[in-house]
């Protein structure tokens, strides 16, 4: 009975930490971890490799259930592999990120991905981070956290990853993608960003990583639940 599961979800804007913290908790508890975006990211990828356009919205929901997505837990890296090719890498640029949110305001889309989100609340556990896990997906959910920073700080932690893997952004740039991204996910119809009504808020702005871990762990009361 997957209901009776644990389920620990994490939702936020785009650099908000969700990831980051998500992986961390779900590794201290042992738990498995859901990084719902790289599904949508997934569908993006595969779209673009398809050279669909993406205002083509019936062929974009073709897309979302012709493409196989597969995630690696093997290695120190988690791995994903589209359509049996590792695409790891390509799901992280921003724009993958942009073309994933555009493809997530589709309502047919998100219904196509439901069930697969569904399957990984798994024994002993799930950490699901996202936009909708609180709201939609596992509204049942036992914790449900809502992260947020600054969108200054967020493009400003985006600009240190991207700076340390080698590419060449501009912080005017990146904050004004960011921008617009919370914008799209915030305003579409169907699942938009926001906090379930039962989640906790936590700013994370000036925050390390592991005080946030922290908080986060503190929310359940028995770590081994
Ligand atoms: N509390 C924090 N303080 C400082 N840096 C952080 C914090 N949380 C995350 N980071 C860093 O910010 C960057 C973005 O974090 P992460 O990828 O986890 O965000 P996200 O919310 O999952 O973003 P996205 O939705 O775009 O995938 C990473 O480099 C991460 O190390
Ligand atoms: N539960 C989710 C997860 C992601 N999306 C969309 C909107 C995001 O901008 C995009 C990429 O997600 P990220 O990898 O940055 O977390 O995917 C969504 O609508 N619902």
């Amino acid at each position: 009975m997957t209901a009776t599961v644990p389920v620990l979800t994490i939702d936020g804007p785009s650099g908000s930490g969700k990831g980051t913290i998500s992986r961390a908790v779900a590794q201290q508890l042992g738990w498995h971890y859901l990084d719902s975006g790289a599904l949508y990211r997934a569908v993006g990828v595969a779209a673009g490799w398809a050279d669909l356009d993406l205002d083509d919205g019936g062929a974009l929901v073709r897309c979302t259930f012709d493409t196989t997505i597969a995630f690696d837990e093997s290695g120190d890296e988690l791995r994903v592999l589209v359509n049996g090719h590792d695409a790891t890498d390509e799901l992280r640029t921003e724009t993958a990120g942009a073309a994933a949110s555009a493809i997530a305001a589709i309502p047919e889309v998100r219904a196509a991905l439901k069930d697969r989100q569904r399957a990984f609340r798994v024994a002993p556990g799930l950490v699901a981070d996202g936009r909708d896990m609180g709201t939609v997906i596992f509204p049942d959910a036992g914790w449900k956290v809502f992260l947020t920073a600054s969108a200054e700080e967020r493009a400003d932690r985006r600009y240190k990853q991207l700076k340390n893997k080698g590419v060449s952004v501009t912080m005017d740039g990146l904050l004004r993608e960011i921008l617009a991204r919370d914008a799209r996910d915030a305003n579409r119809a169907v699942a938009p960003l926001r906090p379930a009504e039962d989640a906790v808020r936590i700013d994370t702005t000036g925050q390390g990583i592991e005080a946030v871990v922290e908080r986060v762990l503190a929310l359940l009361p028995a770590r081994n639940v």
